[in-house]
């Protein structure tokens, strides 16, 4: 057998990559560096800024060639950096000698000793996390969970009068609409996004063990708490005083279990949609040229949604993962943290990716009234709970003397299939009042919705 070249072993960068593409602008590898050297680069610029350290004020030619650096970042940078790394061994230090050559190559060797000064590492990583994930959830996340939205909002507010037999435990049950529905996904969805939208992203910046120690022996009359704070908000980020070697990422395991959840109700979407789809609620509409069996020619195969079931599962694993595992670091700090959130982009690819086959699927069905309004008509005993509340008003305010309505709901109701026919007869032999009577014998289950379709104005 001949010997394939490298392959991806992640489908996120095989099939699917076209769906993910956008996440690896903010959470690839590169995408990370580019974060590490626009921190290390808006360090120098803040220094000289400040006249740190003795050092006087880059003119705006020399900061625009400085931010360049992070700006045109490209497949150049990328390979410096792993020639470096690949000696170093260490992914930051590289990072720090790819700035302090490029300072040489523009004449800046003046500010070479700034580059990276009192910095560990981690004060460098936590804030490219903070940036890139940030960036990530802000510009591609959160936008398509927002196309899903406005997807299912559309159709809740089309189907929000249309009747449909409710199934709880799957057996039939008071109607609903199937709008009505579709909104209480809606406003789930809208409530997790709003969390999400604001989630902190803090960012710590005091050195080896989050002392300011090093920076304090180098100038003993700054302010560093001050100058970390104003730092750390001036790249967009909440400042955390308070901390190991490393930021405690509480704002990551937050975040992540939101997205989590988030998926867990898209989860609980796709399977519904799945089971409407089975019970002929809504028809697919035909992709052309796209077959549904290889073998069973008249299948259309649901499998947008099943696609998106899979994925929501795969994306909470990594991500219920990430959020118990960084909130842990032993002592002043361990590894862990680093090799776990190389995996950031994963959990949020297989949920990127769920959504996408999740707006492709609403994309392509149809409701099937006709069938919606068929499985009511064959379930007239839903109407049960109707005339036992009803006997009982009516018993309350003195119209009517019958004994216990719910047990004789049951006993001509329970466990059998109940016609017109035999419902209008049973109501016209009630004692109970007239109005009442004929509230009764005009309801259908298709009308029997409450408010149904009112609650839908309740959407977000
Ligand atoms: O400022 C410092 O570096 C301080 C140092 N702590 C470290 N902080 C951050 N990164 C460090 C640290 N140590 C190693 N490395 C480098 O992290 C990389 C780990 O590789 P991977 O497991 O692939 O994520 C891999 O590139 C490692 O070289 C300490 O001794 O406290």
């Amino acid at each position: 057998m001949t010997e394939f070249p490298a392959q991806p072993l992640s489908p996120l960068d095989g099939r699917y990559r076209p769906a993910v593409t956008a996440l690896g602008e903010y959470l690839s590898e590169a995408g990370l560096n580019r974060a590490r050297v626009q921190v290390e680069v808006e360090w120098l610029v803040y220094l000289t800024e400040h006249s740190m350290f003795g050092s006087s004020p880059l003119t705006p030619a020399e900061i625009e060639q400085l931010r360049a650096l992070y700006l045109d970042f490209g497949q150049a940078d990328i390979d410096w950096l792993a020639e470096k790394e690949a000696v170093t061994r260490h992914d930051v230090k590289a990072v720090e000698y790819l700035v302090r050559h490029r300072l040489s190559e523009l004449g800046l060797d003046r500010i070479a000793e700034l580059t990276h000064i009192a910095c560990t590492s981690e004060d460098i990583n936590n804030l490219s996390y903070a940036l890139t994930v940030s960036q990530a959830v802000r510009a591609i996340w959160l936008p398509k969970l927002r196309l899903v939205l406005d997807s299912l909002r559309t159709k809740a507010v089309d189907f929000r009068a249309v009747p449909m037999l409710a199934r709880t435990h799957g057996q039939p049950a008071t109607p609903t609409t199937m709008g009505r529905e579709l909104a209480v996904t809606v406003y789930r969805l809208e409530r997790i996004a709003l969390q999400i939208e604001a989630n902190e992203y803090l960012g710590k910046f005091s050195g080896a063990t989050g002392t300011f120690a090093a920076h304090v022996v180098a100038d003993p009359d700054a302010d560093w708490p001050a100058i970390s704070r104003e730092f750390v908000e001036g790249l967009g980020l909440d400042w955390n005083p308070l901390t190991t070697q490393i930021e405690s990422h509480d704002w990551q395991a937050e975040l992540y279990g939101k997205i989590s959840h988030a998926n867990r109700v898209l989860h609980n979407l796709a399977t519904d949609m799945w089971t409407y789809i089975s019970i002929g609620y809504f028809r697919q509409i035909p992709v052309a040229g796209a077959t549904g069996s290889s073998t069973m020619p008249h299948k259309v195969n649901p499998i947008r949604f099943e696609n998106a079931e899979a994925n929501l599962e795969l994306s909470s694993a990594i991500l219920d993962s990430l959020a118990a595992t960084l909130v842990t670091s032993r002592l002043q700090r361990d590894l862990t943290d680093s090799s776990a959130q190389r995996n950031i982009g994963v959990g949020f690819g297989h949920s990127l990716l769920a959504l996408d086959n999740i707006l492709g699927g609403l994309g392509q069905i149809d409701l099937a009234e006709d069938v919606l309004a068929a499985d009511l008509d064959h379930n007239w005993e839903v109407l049960a709970e109707a005339i036992q509340t009803v006997i009982r008003a009516e018993v309350t305010a003195g119209r009517s003397s019958i004994e216990d309505p719910y047990a004789l709901l049951k006993e001509l109701t329970r466990g059998k299939r109940l016609g017109q026919a035999e419902l209008v007869e049973f109501v016209s032999k009630l004692d109970i009042g007239d109005a009442a009577k004929q509230r009764l014998l005009e309801l259908t289950p298709a009308t029997y919705l409450g408010l149904s379709d009112d609650l839908v104005d309740y959407l977000p």
